[in-house]
């Protein structure tokens, strides 16, 4: 089948690292028996460094995407590639799941026992990559850099939920992998926490410049943090549309209030709004 046309893109500084390539994926969940077709011939290229926003109705296929990128789970056939080696496609339908794709969760998934910075030294002292020492010292200087200095000794349940959502990363951090997955991070939050999480989660991306695989149905944090939006169609997920957000990293909320912004939000709406339809015609609600 043709592949979908992807607009160019090339993070500036990019450490070269993280290339994403969707093959033609299919997923059927339950074949011998519902046979849920969740993911079609789906392909999408994603550049190393680059912020990849996925957008799409509910129940569409996303994060089953995720999934199979994350090693969750099998895909049926195609292929998923990370910088030319194949994680999952022919005689290996499932990926292993590796510290170089990290998947932040929706609710988080803090130890509430632990404290803050024992919560980010814990990965790389368990994979035996680091000793405490090590772990801890790495860990003060990204919370530092990620404006979290002063709640190293605080429990998870003794911090904001924005203050968690942040250390949820700089966790994920640690590991140094490729890509980061991540799964409507900011879903449960209000719009002003969630307008300092994404200022935030851009700082911290401009210091490390991982690949970032985002999935979210608020359009407005899909371009206001994007290289690109791949707009998914109703099930079975695959690419609509492929928007090149043409605005200029760093960006701060300024850009909000750009017409080209609103330009591109108006596209997005369009385009997410034709497949609400059809997934409402075909019985699901938007979420
Ligand atoms: N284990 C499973 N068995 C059968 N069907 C499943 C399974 N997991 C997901 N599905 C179905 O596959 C489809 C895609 O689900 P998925 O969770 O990937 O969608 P999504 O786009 O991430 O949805 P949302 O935006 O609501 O999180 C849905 O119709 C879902 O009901």
């Amino acid at each position: 089948m043709m592949r979908e046309p992807t607009p160019s893109f090339q993070p500036a500084g990019s450490a070269g690292k993280g290339a994403i390539r969707i093959e033609d994926v299919v997923k059927i969940y339950d074949p011998e028996g519902a046979a849920v077709l969740a993911v079609d011939h789906c392909s999408v290229d994603i550049q190393p460094g680059e912020i990849c926003m996925i957008v799409g109705p509910s129940g569409c296929g996303k994060t089953t995407l995720l999934n199979a990128i994350a090693g969750f789970h099998s895909i049926n056939s195609g292929a998923i590639y990370l910088d030319g080696q194949m994680l999952c496609g022919p005689g290996k339908p499932k990926a292993e799941p590796g510290p170089d794709r990290i998947v932040v969760f929706q609710n988080g998934a803090l130890f509430p026992w632990k404290t803050v910075l024992e919560n980010v030294a814990f990965g790389p002292v368990m994979q035996g990559k680091m000793t405490w020492k090590e772990a801890f010292e790495k860990a003060r200087h990204m919370m530092a850099d990620a404006g979290l200095s002063g709640t190293e000794q605080n429990y998870p349940g003794e911090v904001s939920s924005g203050v968690r959502r942040r250390v949820e990363i700089v966790r994920a951090l640690m590991n140094d992998p490729k890509v980061l997955l991540l799964d409507e991070p900011y879903r449960a939050l209000d719009s002003l926490t969630k307008s300092v999480m994404h200022e935030a989660l851009l700082e911290i991306y401009y210091k490390n410049k991982v690949t970032i695989f985002f999935i979210t149905h608020d359009l407005e944090e899909a371009i206001f943090l994007g290289h690109r939006v791949v707009i998914m169609t109703t099930r079975p997920c695959k690419p609509k549309k492929i928007l090149n957000v043409d605005i200029p990293h760093p960006r701060d909320y300024g850009v909000l209030t750009t017409p080209r912004f609103r330009e591109l939000m108006d596209e997005t709406i369009e385009a997410v709004h034709e497949e609400a339809l059809k997934a409402f015609a075909a019985g699901e609600k938007e979420g």
